[in-house]
């Protein structure tokens, strides 16, 4: 994908790697996957929030909240990044990827 992605999740290997006193990814992966997960639908949920407030600036922090929930997500679990960029790659050579949108899912 792109350096500060790749950088970030390096970091984040290191820490289940090699734990640090102080450090709030190991604290993450000490608490376990329940905690992890929690964290994803929180930071989820600040991202919708945010932009439901027409906050770009805050909106932009909260996605990188997220983002970085879910790399320590995909650490745990074990999920490579080559792996999520592999399917990204493969979708982006993909177009006209709408489906046909029944009236009902189209008012919810
Ligand atoms: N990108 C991040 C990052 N984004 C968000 N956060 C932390 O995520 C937490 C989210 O805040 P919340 O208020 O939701 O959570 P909290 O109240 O602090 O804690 P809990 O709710 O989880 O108990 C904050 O403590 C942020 O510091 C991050 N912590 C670490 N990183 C990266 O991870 C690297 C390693 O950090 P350490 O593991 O702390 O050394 C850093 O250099 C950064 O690059």
């Amino acid at each position: 994908m792109n350096d500060v992605f790749d950088g970030l999740y390096q970091v984040v290997l290191g820490r289940k790697s090699n734990p640090q006193e102080g450090s709030y990814t190991c604290y993450l992966f000490e608490k376990g996957l329940d905690k992890i997960c929690k964290k994803v639908g929180e930071e989820a949920a600040e991202v919708i929030i945010a932009a439901k407030n027409g906050e770009n600036g805050e909106t932009a922090g909260e996605i990188c909240d997220l983002l970085y929930h879910l790399m320590v997500l995909m650490a745990q679990q074990g999920i490579a990044l080559e792996e999520v960029t592999a399917i990204l790659e493969q979708r982006r050579r993909k177009i006209g990827n709408l489906k046909v949108i029944h009236q009902s899912d189209h008012e919810s």
